[in-house]
């Protein structure tokens, strides 16, 4: 491979301890605690099965298939993150070994030894089962139809374990009337976002490799070549895991489930959230956690279960991953439930995209006429396809006491107590919603602050700095995270009169002035220079010292206010050059600088990295894409 994966630097790897893939700690937590399909309940009599009959049907009362990957014969590893590499702590020299490579393009299953049956206990690919709610309405089931698992990893010097996965890899029970396939380009992307979203702090699946198969004809659109990305995650279960029990009145698998999530994915029901102390902030992002098991909180009749913290646990986590993705205008664009996490991360890289304008009506996906997945619904979807979770958990959440008895375990709800539970349930899903808001209120403050430069968030700063801020940004037409990126570098002298400020007002707009809808450049200036003035009293306040200490501020700015986004104007440049003009390095350099977002430079082709962070050609803003992938 070409040795544009070790531009991405080797200052990432320290001392640690790392393997090539084979030698790997691995294990298979999910295939061993869950239910399997029952038509192939072991990998033997999955292994065995022609591959034709393990296609498409509804697979019940299980949370997986075994199926072996189906990859292409003849591929190109391009890229791999190295961020990924360390922290699933694989080596970096080993990427180049064939091992490697025919690993993530799916054409060797490694915990199989040449020509050996797989044993019932054995690590063996698995594809989950999954229903969901697309645009509202229940979709049925859904499930791995181009993905799927491998085996999880636990990095030893971090003790974080992930599930590696495969996308693009073949058909599974679950692939519907699909091909199993990726397309280069949605590989393309979701390789570079998942790795971008994570070095910008927000919670995300991630991406270790692409591999191409430039020889493969996949039949979109158009024919288009395949892709393969290898994927990682602390967990790939869904809202829409829970859904498809559900329809299916299937209490048991979603008790299964439950204890999955709380015992394996969150690591025992003693890390989920204690009640909240207080609203102060810190009690609302950080409550204590180590409650037993079979505690109840809470007093009266609402007293909350086991069930429920898993469910505030997972909404919490939600409620902070959305409050990244709208602190740096991030849409997903298609947040059905399916895709939407219980580990709380940033899932199903499709249609999304960053703002370019900041335009909170802005949806990338060109098929959501009704605005459903736009910007600005992102918090409130969410929550909609939370209380579908807590719909599967209702039962559970609402049994309070009596959620381990044994008549309820085995018959479900006794006619005399349904009333008293449905209350319940209702009740505690309820109080969610509204930690859920505190949550994400909290985090969305406190992100904000820093990318203002701010120490602490006062109580008028809300309205009159960041919804000013917003508020202009949207009537002017202007860039949202290049504001806050030039935000970082303006001094209080800079803006210490109202003529420097509406001098400096100008940087904000783009290279090709303001758009007709913006008003005069001349108003432009003067609502800019207000809201300059309203933010430096606020920077003098929270940096008292004079002159202010403007390098630390400046440094604390910068590292949280990105130079580099992905934006969908680079991300199709990028697809174009690398899978119609067969560039190669090109891959590397973006993932480059979509790992240290932060920089001024990253040591490539000068030229294309300020352009890159620069302005976006005005033709190029808020591009749309469609869901083919
Ligand atoms: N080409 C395909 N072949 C088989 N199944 C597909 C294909 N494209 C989509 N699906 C399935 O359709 C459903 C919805 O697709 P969606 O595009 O949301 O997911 P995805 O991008 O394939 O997967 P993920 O959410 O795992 O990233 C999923 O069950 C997905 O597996």
């Amino acid at each position: 491979m070409a040795n544009h994966t070790s531009i991405a630097s080797n200052r990432e790897n320290g001392q640690r301890q790392t393997f090539n893939i084979r030698d790997l700690p691995k294990s298979n937590n999910f295939t061993q605690k869950l239910p399997p399909d029952p038509q192939y309940p072991t990998p033997a009599s999955s292994h065995n099965e022609d591959r034709a009959k393990l296609g498409p049907r509804l697979v019940r009362e299980a949370a997986y298939t075994y199926v072996r990957p189906d990859g292409f014969e003849k591929s190109e590893l391009v890229g791999v993150s190295q961020a990924a590499l360390r922290d699933l702590a694989i080596d970096p020299a080993t990427v180049d070994s064939e091992e490697f490579k025919d690993t993530v393009a799916g054409r060797k299953i490694l915990t199989l030894e040449n020509g050996t049956e797989p044993g019932d206990n054995d690590i063996y690919p698995w594809a989950q089962c999954y229903g969901g709610y697309q645009f509202g309405q229940w979709a049925g089931q859904l499930g791995d139809g181009r993905a799927l698992s491998l085996f999880e990893t636990t990095n030893p010097s971090t003790g974080t374990r992930y599930e590696l996965q495969l996308k693009g890899a073949g058909k599974t029970p679950y692939s519907r009337f699909a091909d199993g396939r990726a397309v280069v380009r949605s590989s393309i992307r979701e390789y570079v976002v998942s790795e971008a979203l994570n070095a910008l702090g927000i919670p995300t699946t991630r991406a270790l490799s692409l591999t191409l198969a430039p020889q493969s004809r996949v039949r979109r659109e158009t024919m288009e070549p395949g892709a393969i990305v290898a994927r990682f995650a602390q967990s790939w279960l869904r809202i829409g895991t829970f859904d498809l029990p559900r329809s299916r009145g299937d209490r048991d698998t979603i008790r299964k489930l439950a204890n999955y999530a709380a015992e394996e994915v969150f690591g025992g029901w003693d890390k989920l959230p204690a009640e909240l102390k207080s609203d102060s902030d810190s009690d609302v992002v950080s409550p204590s956690t180590g409650v037993a098991k079979d505690d109840l909180q809470g007093e009266n009749e609402y007293a909350a279960n086991r069930f429920t913290r898993l469910y505030r646990e997972i909404a919490r986590r939600n409620a902070k991953m959305v409050a990244y993705w709208q602190a740096y205008a991030f849409t997903n664009g298609v947040l059905n439930t399916d895709n939407t996490s219980i580990f709380g991360l940033s899932i199903d890289f499709g249609p999304f995209a960053f703002l370019d304008n900041f335009d909170p009506n802005y949806t990338p996906n060109h098929d959501d006429h009704m605005l459903r997945y736009a910007y600005k619904n992102q918090p409130s979807i969410i929550w909609w396809n939370l209380v579908r979770l807590g719909e599967s958990l209702g039962e559970l959440i609402g049994s309070g006491a009596r959620c381990d008895d044994e008549e309820f375990v085995k018959e479900g709800v006794r006619k005399d107590w349904a009333d008293d539970l449905i209350k319940r349930a209702e009740t505690l899903i309820e109080a969610t919603g509204e930690e859920y808001k505190k949550v994400f209120l909290a985090e969305y403050k406190r992100l904000m602050t820093a990318r203002l430069g701010l120490k602490v968030c006062k109580e008028d700063d809300f309205s009159s700095l960041y919804s000013e801020l917003l508020d202009t940004l949207e009537a002017l037409e202007l860039d949202f995270n290049h504001t806050f990126r030039k935000l970082s570098y303006i001094s209080t002298e800079q803006i210490d009169t109202e003529e420097k400020r509406k001098e400096v007002a100008g940087v904000f707009f783009h290279h090709d002035g303001l758009s007709g809808l913006a008003g005069s450049e001349a108003d432009a200036r003067i609502r800019i220079a207000s809201w300059l003035e309203k933010w430096r009293a606020r920077i003098i306040e929270d940096w008292p010292n004079s002159p202010e200490p403007r390098e630390e501020r400046f440094r604390d700015m910068r590292a949280v206010n990105p130079n580099f986004v992905p934006r969908s104007w680079i991300l199709d440049e990028l697809i174009e050059r690398v899978e119609k003009k067969g560039e190669r390095e090109v891959l590397g350099r973006v993932m480059n600088m979509a790992l240290h977002p932060f920089e001024e430079e990253w040591g490539g082709d000068r030229e294309e990295e300020e352009r890159w962070c620069g302005d976006v050609p005005r033709y190029q803003r808020a591009m749309q894409c469609s869901c083919s992938s």
